[in-house]
Order: structure tokens, then sequence, then C-alpha cells
């Protein structure tokens, strides 16, 4: 538990808690044009905290327009990428003083550990803007090496209008991951949060606000993902949407583009990510550890989410033991605003009658059930499912291949090096991979052979802003979050070619 997390202190933060409601257009709060709102319930007791504007396609015009407005004016692409810095730094510092306010509504939405929103979710989304704002005026575009007697530049320039779409699992960050780099290259915004989750992102938009991010540059229009979310793919006006979420939707999104005016699609969707244990590892209770960050992290609702256990038959078993010893006495399921938890609520019910279908669907199977596979906390009225763990799955079973977005490990045996790696790219997805070995050849051969955004190596790891994050196959398409190459993404290039007399 962090010092500055004391339990009176979320009790008080709770207690003066106001929720900005409204969709943020062109520097204002203002109500759905239809007057519609959604409910906002808190998964860990199912109570509706409030309801949020609903936004329509009306909306989300009036928001590009305003986001249109202020591109072609130049209040922000037309600033120096230093002015620009300047800015996005005083947002970065509103958002890490009001770091324990914005932890507690993503908690209280999205059902996550509070001690992760404020040490970890939070710091991250400040940590990205600003560097993505720090990185923005010490890159340089470039010279062609063309013959003498012509000069050609080739610049980047912000591509215009941008639509982010945003997934419930990491509300705060992920918004971050996309309003750093789109807003540090000159971009405006038009952003959507899920329908689930719009809360915090609302007060950041407020705080972007306050900081000096002009009127227009920055937009939150809440609302469902086929009525809004829509609307931004299929309008004629958006220059590119970035979209985190489903492999399903990233598809739609695609259609939309081709359907209205070719608008660049960036698209970070899904994984079915390994974890490949090799049996030279000497250190079990450092790979268990990992695992189960990787398995459990954010109750399984990630992305990268370890989600496959592919480990050698000599040392299974044994992992299993220590993962079993260190679940007992680590982890932790309890009330989101306890700082001493660390496994939460699912997002909502519907989501939870997922995840316990799976989990019932491989208990039908005959699957071998190590632990969990039940709901807990259930006189709470919140959504809570036990960290769960099935052993001897065969690389086909449903629990090793769809998606689950929940706390469920599958563990696979494997004999031959060759066998795990076939295992590992055995998937439709390719965002992120976990590889253990105390060997280096072993590792880099392997590394190299598994098809996936980030392979990380005796540990469990997304990298850090530094590194891109995004997937091969259907795990991604058309760029990278995080990194300098997120810049390229919100950037058209201009070759300006000039004839020397
Ligand atoms: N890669 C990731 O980080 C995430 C993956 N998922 C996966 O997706 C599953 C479903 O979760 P959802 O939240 O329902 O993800 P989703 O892909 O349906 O939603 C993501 C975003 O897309 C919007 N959206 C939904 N339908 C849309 C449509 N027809 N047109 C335009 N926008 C639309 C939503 O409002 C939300 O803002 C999860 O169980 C998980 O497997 C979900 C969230 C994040
Ligand atoms: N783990 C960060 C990206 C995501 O889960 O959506």
């Amino acid at each position: 538990m962090s010092e500055n997390l004391t339990r009176e202190a979320i009790k008080s933060q709770v207690e003066r808690l106001e929720y900005r409601n409204l969709a943020f257009i062109d520097g204002r709060f203002v109500a759905a044009s239809s007057g519609e709102t959604l409910e906002t319930l808190n998964p860990a007791t199912g109570e509706c905290l409030t309801r949020v504007a609903a936004c329509n396609s009306a909306d989300v015009d009036l928001a590009v327009q305003a986001a249109r407005r202020a591109f072609e004016a130049g209040v922000w692409s037309g600033l120096a990428p230093a002015e620009r810095k300047a800015i996005m730094q005083r947002f970065a510092d509103l958002i890490e003083e009001h770091c324990l306010e914005l932890a507690v509504l993503e908690s209280l939405e999205a059902g996550k550990p509070i001690s992760e929103c404020f040490n970890v979710d939070i710091p991250d989304t400040a940590n990205t803007i600003r560097w993505h704002a720090e990185a923005v005026d010490k890159l340089y575009d470039a010279v062609a090496p063309t013959a003498k007697g012509v000069v050609a530049t080739v610049t980047r320039e912000p591509i215009g209008v941008v639509g982010a779409v945003l997934p419930w699992n990491f509300p705060a960050m992920m918004a971050g991951w996309k309003l750093g780099p789109a807003l540090a290259t000159g971009n405006s915004v038009v952003l959507k949060p899920a329908e689930l989750t719009s809360l915090s992102t609302l007060r950041l938009a407020e705080l972007a606000h306050v900081a000096g991010i002009p009127a227009g540059v920055l937009n939150v229009v809440p609302g469902l993902g086929h009525v809004a979310g829509k609307a931004i793919g299929l309008h004629p006006d958006i220059d590119l949407v970035a979209f985190t979420g489903s492999t399903e939707i990233g598809r739609r999104f695609l259609e939309y583009s081709a359907a209205s005016n070719l608008k660049r699609i960036v698209l970070e969707c899904g994984g079915k990510n390994p974890q490949v244990v090799m049996p030279d590892v000497s250190d079990l209770k450092t790979v268990a550890g990992n695992v189960l960050a990787a398995a459990f992290w954010n109750m399984g609702e990630n992305c990268s989410a370890g989600s496959r256990l592919i480990v050698h038959r000599s040392i299974k078993d044994d992992l299993i033991d220590e993962l079993q010893r260190q679940l007992d006495e680590e982890w932790v399921t309890g009330d989101p605003l306890d700082p001493d938890i660390n496994l939460g609520a699912l997002i909502e019910k519907d989501h939870m009658n997922k995840v316990l279908g799976h989990i019932e669907r491989a208990k039908a199977d005959g699957l071998s059930l190590v632990t969990g596979g039940v709901r807990m906390r259930e006189e709470s009225g919140g959504y809570f499912v036990a960290p769960t763990i099935f052993d001897e799955v065969g690389p086909d079973a449903a629990v090793a291949k769809e998606e689950i977005f929940g706390p469920v490990l599958a563990v696979i045996p494997f004999d031959t090096e060759e066998e795990a790696i076939a295992i590992a790219n055995d998937t439709c997805y390719g965002l992120a991979a976990s590889l253990w070995s105390d060997d280096l050849n072993t590792v880099h051969r392997m590394a190299a052979a598994i098809r996936a955004g980030t392979v990380s190596v005796n540990c469990f790891s997304e990298g850090d802003i530094t590194t891109p994050f995004g997937g091969y196959k259907q795990s991604g398409f058309g760029g990278r979050d995080k990194s300098v190459y997120a810049h390229d993404q919100y950037c058209e290039l201009k070759t300006t070619w000039i004839q020397l007399s």
C-alpha cells in the first residue's frame, strides 16, 4: 500500500467526489442533444453511480465541427512544438495533482483495485502525456538524399481530426496512450470512452482544458458503441480513428472507413497471449509470481493477459504447486476501494456471466480444475470471479483458444521446443508473449520465432513508454501505441521537392 493511499484518504475522496457526466464539446460540458443518458454502474455493488450523457451522431458531428474549427484556426496545430509541450506538461502535472480523485473514479466505475489505479494507471497516464510532450520538440524531420540541384524535405504534419474509441479495462491509461501522441503532434481529438467507463475520461478532458488546451482541441462524447462509436467511424470529416477494444469491433472500423472517407484506422485489439516456460528455468518462484501477474493483473481484463501457460511437462506440476501457494498467500479479492486487495470486480454482469460460461464449458469438457472456477462475494451485489486455473488443457480447447478477458489461466504442457513454439503461435492473435529460460541461446531463438508485438523475457511486461505496443495478426492494424513510433500514425508525411535554379 502506498504511503499516501490510506483508507481515510480514500473515504474522504469518495465523499467529496463530483461526477462530470455531460459531454465535453468545444471547451464546455453539454448535455446530449437528445437529452438521453446512460447509467454508469459500480461493478463492485451493481449500484448506479450516476447517469452520463448518451451522445448520438448529432453530438459527434458537433464535436467534429469544433475539432475541425480548432484545427483549421491553428490554435493548437499551429503552435510551436515547444508551446504544445509546455501546455501538455501542465496537463500532466494536473493529472498527478488529482491522482487520488482520478484513481477513485476509475476504481468505482471499472471495479479495478484502487492501489493499481493510484500507483499504476493514473501515474502512467500522466507520464504518457508528459513523455510525448517532451519528445515532440526533439524530433527532427528529414532532408532526402537527392541529386544536386534539388532540395527535398520530408516533414510530418498533423493528420487533422482524430477519433479515439476506447475500452473499459484501462479507461484513463488508454486515453493517455491516444491523447499523448495525437495532441503532441498537433491534432484535434474527438474521444469516445467505453459506455461503462466515461467518468475519469471526462474529468481528464476538464483538466486538459484547465491546463490550457484550447476549446475544440479535445472533445469527449460518451455514448453507446453502435451509436456514438459508429458515428465516429462513419464521419466524413474525421481523418483517423485510433481504436482499442475487441477484434470484432476493430474489424467494423475498417468497414466504416471503407464506407466513408477512407480515414486511417489504427487498431489495438485482443490477444490470447502465451507464457512459455522452458525446462531449464532455475527460479520457479519468480516464474510463478510473474505468471500470476500476467494472468490475473486487472482481473485478467487485459489485452496482453498471459492466459495460456505453455510449460514443459517436466516442471509443470512443481510450477502449478508454486502458483497455488502464491495465489493463496498473495492474491486477495475484495472491495476495489480497499487498498490492500489486488483483485477487484469484473466490469459488468454480462461480462461476468460470459467468463463463468467459459469456466462451466471447460468443466463440462472434463478439463482439470486446479483452483477457482466460481463467482465470489455474491452478497456484495458485485461481479467477482475467483482466479481460475485449468491444467492439462489441449491447445485446441476453447479455453486455450478464445479471449476470455477474465481471470482464467489455461495450462498447456509441451515436450519439445518446436512444439512450444507451434502452440504459442497457434492463434489468430499476436499481441504479447512471455518467455522463460535461463539459456541465452534459447531465449534469442525462441523470442524470434514467437509472432507477437511484444515478447517479454524472464518477466511479464508490456514494456514502458519508450517501447511500441501493438499486435501482429488480428491483434492489431495500422500502427503502434507508445514510443516515438506512435507519433508517426498521427501524422501525414509531406514531401516538398524544391528544384533549385
Ligand atoms: N484489447 C483490449 O484491450 C480490449 C478487448 N476487449 C475484448 O472485447 C470484448 C468485449 O468488450 P467490449 O467493451 O464490448 O469491447 P468492444 O470492442 O465492444 O468496445 C470497445 C469500444 O468500441 C465501442 N464500440 C462497440 N461497438 C461498436 C460499434 N458497433 N461501432 C463502433 N464502436 C463500437 C465501444 O463503445 C467501446 O468504446 C471483451 O470481452 C474482450 O474480449 C474489450 C476491451 C478492451
Ligand atoms: N494492457 C493495455 C492495453 C489494453 O489492455 O487495452
